[in-house]
């Protein structure tokens, strides 16, 4: 199968069982959200399919290839990538001198197959495309520190595109966000490429029932269910469980 393929996913924190038995698909071009109350095992889950925690049991696979043996940045290599968190931008250096640090780092040395001013040509137009499908242009050359919240979470989101991810896990991407911005995140997410398989874990119900075609409800870390916004929003265990009936 092409794109992220999850069986029979467990993890325990020594008697904590914290995920459960969960099968889960991301083709290319999914937008799928993930949610589920507090504690439900979201960022767990992320977190292992980034690698960055290691499986109890069961198979992650991507285009048919198990990732069970490779690290974080292997599995960024082969096109799976997490936003970074605003923490990690670098706050006096500009937009365009931020979205510029990923570019170089993934060319790293394929970068010098290029003559150096091809090279920088390149770098230059592919920065020029990321502030473009983000709508940052006008921001570029200003500090990162100097722009509003949401403005520096499409940075991050900048940043994680740079490494031309196929899949892309967005972690939270409207929190903190004031809802007078929050519409910066909807068109961002609505403007990412067609291809791309996209994973997006909020608690913003508003945004997920925009943005997603997909949800997976996780509850203490098995998925209750699966189906469309629509579905979900009818479904009475969830509406009990999360929703608290707010959507209909
Ligand atoms: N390193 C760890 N050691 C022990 N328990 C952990 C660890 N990380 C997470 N947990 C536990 O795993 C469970 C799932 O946590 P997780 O953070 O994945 O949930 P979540 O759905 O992302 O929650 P939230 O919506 O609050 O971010 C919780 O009970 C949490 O306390």
């Amino acid at each position: 199968m092409q794109g992220l393929e999850v069986r029979s996913l467990r993890k325990a924190f020594g008697g904590l069982t914290v995920a459960e038995g969960i099968d889960f698909d991301l083709p290319p071009g999914a937008r799928k959200a993930l949610i589920g109350p507090n504690g439900a095992g979201k960022t767990t889950f992320a977190n292992l399919v980034t690698g960055k925690l290691t499986p109890s049991g069961g198979t992650i696979r991507f285009d048919g290839a198990d990732l069970g043996a490779l690290g974080e940045a292997a599995r960024v290599k082969r096109g799976i990538a997490k936003t970074f968190q605003i923490t990690t931008l670098f706050r006096t250096l500009t937009v365009r001198e931020n979205i510029r640090l990923p570019i170089l780092e993934r060319l790293g040395r394929g970068g010098r197959l290029f003559g150096r001013a091809a090279c920088n040509a390149a770098v230059e137009d592919e920065i020029e495309m990321l502030l473009d499908q983000l709508a940052l242009i006008s921001l570029a050359d200003k500090p990162v520190h100097s722009l509003a919240y949401g403005q520096q979470r499409l940075v991050e989101l900048a940043l994680t595109l740079a490494l031309k991810p196929r899949v892309i896990i967005l972690d939270e991407p409207a929190a903190g966000v004031p809802s007078s911005e929050s519409h910066l995140i909807v068109q961002a997410i609505e403007r990412l490429p067609g291809d791309l398989a996209v994973l997006i874990i909020e608690h913003d119900m508003d945004l997920v029932f925009r943005v997603a075609h997909s949800i997976v409800v996780l509850v203490n870390g098995r998925i209750l269910t699966e189906g469309t916004p629509d579905e979900i929003s009818r479904d009475p265990r969830v509406r009990q469980l999360y929703l608290g009936g707010a959507h209909d």
